[in-house]
């Protein structure tokens, strides 16, 4: 089982500033160290660019467990540091059309770096403070004021992420700085694109200030959970900035990966999150059916249900679904399990199938839904069920790994002329991985003489569509792992809390 949120791993305190930590303790000499190494000037930090993931619910919606995994739809965080006399933050967001500018020097640092309510890097932060999101708020209230009500909220909200955490991690000397995001993640289509951004933002902030090891290859397994748990506190904190109350599962996912099995006995209070460390990968099919769905509103429906049939929804249905999560878990444990073959990914898929009919007897499922379900099901290439609280949204299609590339190529066509726009995608994949510098080695052209590329911000801003990022600055470069990118993994049997976790 994971730790408690109060199970707080104190050697987060413990942080050379080189980024090395050093889980076993340390004694005072070497703490006074620490400290003056900090106060030591940094060299200006080279570009970077941070990744998350995004995530779907695999099984289990609206029942007690179910299993979220992520997907390999990712936001992609360039950071570039600007000469010392630019006293500015921008935020350059243009899958939203948001471009802002702060000046640094004018922002709230007082409320902010006040004794009674200063955050260190390492502390736990499990609500926001009404002071502090006071004082950010004639700073958000600038934001986008000349757009209509709906996109101002998109772009604020994307702000209020950003500003808490910047003016929570960062301080008065922080340097002038431009964060440019693209990301291949639907948005607002319950696949987690405000929790990958929140990763993206607390990751590149704690690298910014050096409160992150690593990532490298050979970082043994609990240092990296180390990383991975603080990134994963302040995620959290930037999702609620987004969300108010959020679960703590979409930023869990989108931090750490690969997938994990969360409990919610009562939907009023947190869940508690295991990880799934050896979730395999599967190929997957997202498509969004372009319907907007309302979680409250799903969840209020089967609320409504209960109110009559208590007896049928939680003798029968919803135990139904806990079980399909168990088997769920329990086949991908087995040890004859092989994602690339196709008996274990039919008893997956024949466990989705019955998933989904049982969610449709809820009657959060949707005809929007329905209908992609109808389409691969005719072309009998694979396995579909809604994805998230229903009611529209989108659905995930399980592939079969012998399904010929005309019939994928016809749905392909059908889904597009239908209004449904599909992805392509991988389940179980990393979490949030490192590129620093922003340098990769592409093949193509544009090297240095090692064969590297940096990252221009102008070819990032324009690369077309989610085809074009994922070909520039992908975690995939085009098939296998990407020279560059590095990923803080975990063993399978560990475990890491966090927001979200054991609560
Ligand atoms: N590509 C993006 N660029 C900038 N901000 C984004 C992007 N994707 C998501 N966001 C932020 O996340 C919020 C979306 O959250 P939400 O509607 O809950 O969608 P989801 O269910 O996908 O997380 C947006 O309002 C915006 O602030
Ligand atoms: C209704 C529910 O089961 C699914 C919510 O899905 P989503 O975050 O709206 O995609 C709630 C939950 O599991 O957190």
């Amino acid at each position: 089982m994971s730790n408690g949120v109060n199970g707080v791993n104190h050697d987060m305190k413990e942080l050379h500033m080189d980024g090395h930590v050093n889980g076993n303790g340390r004694s005072d000499d070497e703490g006074q160290r620490i400290k003056m190494k900090r106060k030591m000037s940094s060299p200006m930090l080279p570009a970077f660019m941070v990744s998350a993931p995004g995530k779907v619910i695999v099984c289990g919606e609206h029942a007690v467990a179910a299993i979220a995994a992520s997907i390999s739809l990712r936001s992609y965080l360039l950071v570039t540091t600007l000469s010392k006399s630019k006293r500015t933050a921008t935020l350059q967001f243009p899958d939203i059309d948001l471009e802002h500018t702060w000046d640094i020097d004018a922002l709230p640092w007082d409320a902010f770096s006040h004794p009674s309510k200063k955050k260190h890097y390492y502390d736990l932060v499990t609500a926001l403070d009404p002071d502090l999101q006071k004082a950010i708020q004639p700073h958000l209230a600038v934001v986008s004021v000349d757009k209509p009500d709906a996109e101002r909220k998109v772009h604020q909200n994307a702000a209020a992420s950003f500003l808490y955490l910047f003016l929570s991690l960062g301080s008065k000397k922080s340097a002038g700085c431009l964060y440019t995001l693209r990301s291949t993640i639907p948005l607002g289509a319950g696949v987690g694109s405000s929790a990958s951004v929140s990763v993206c933002l607390a990751a590149a902030m704690l690298l910014q200030i050096r409160a992150l090891s690593g990532p490298h290859p050979d970082q043994p397994c609990d240092e990296a959970q180390v990383q991975l748990e603080r990134i994963n506190r302040w995620a959290f904190v930037g999702e609620m900035a987004i969300h108010g109350n959020p679960s703590g599962v979409d930023n869990t996912v989108a931090t750490q990966g690969k997938a994990v099995v969360y409990q919610r006995p009562d939907y009023d209070k947190p869940p508690t999150v295991r990880t799934l460390w050896n979730f395999p990968e599967l190929p997957l099919l997202l498509v969004d059916s372009k319907t907007p769905k309302s979680t409250a509103a799903q969840v209020a429906k089967v609320a409504d249900l209960r109110a009559t049939d208590e007896d049928l929804l939680d003798d029968c249905i919803l135990p139904a679904i806990d079980m399909i999560t168990n088997k769920t878990e329990a086949l991908i444990n087995q040890k004859d399990f092989n994602s690339k073959e196709f008996e274990s990914l039919q008893r997956i898929g024949k466990l989705m199938t019955m998933n989904h009919g049982l969610l449709m007897s809820l009657g959060v499922s949707h005809p929007r839904l329905e209908r992609v379900r109808e389409l691969v099901d005719h072309e009998e290439i694979g396995w579909t069920k809604l994805t998230g609280a229903g009611g529209g949204g989108c659905s995930i299609s399980l592939i079969r790994p012998d399904a010929p590339a005309e019939k994928l190529a016809e749905l392909g066509r059908m889904l597009e002329r239908e209004g449904f726009q599909q992805f392509k995608t991988t389940l179980g994949g990393d979490g949030v991985g490192v590129l620093w510098p922003a340098v990769l080695k592409n093949g193509l052209e544009d090297q240095d003489e090692e064969g590297g590329m940096e990252i221009d911000l102008d070819k990032f801003l324009e690369a077309p569509g989610n085809d074009g990022v994922e070909k520039l600055v992908g975690v995939q470069g085009g098939g296998g792992e990407r020279e560059g990118w590095k990923f803080w993994r975990v063993e399978v049997g560990g475990t890491v809390s966090g927001p979200g976790s054991g609560r």
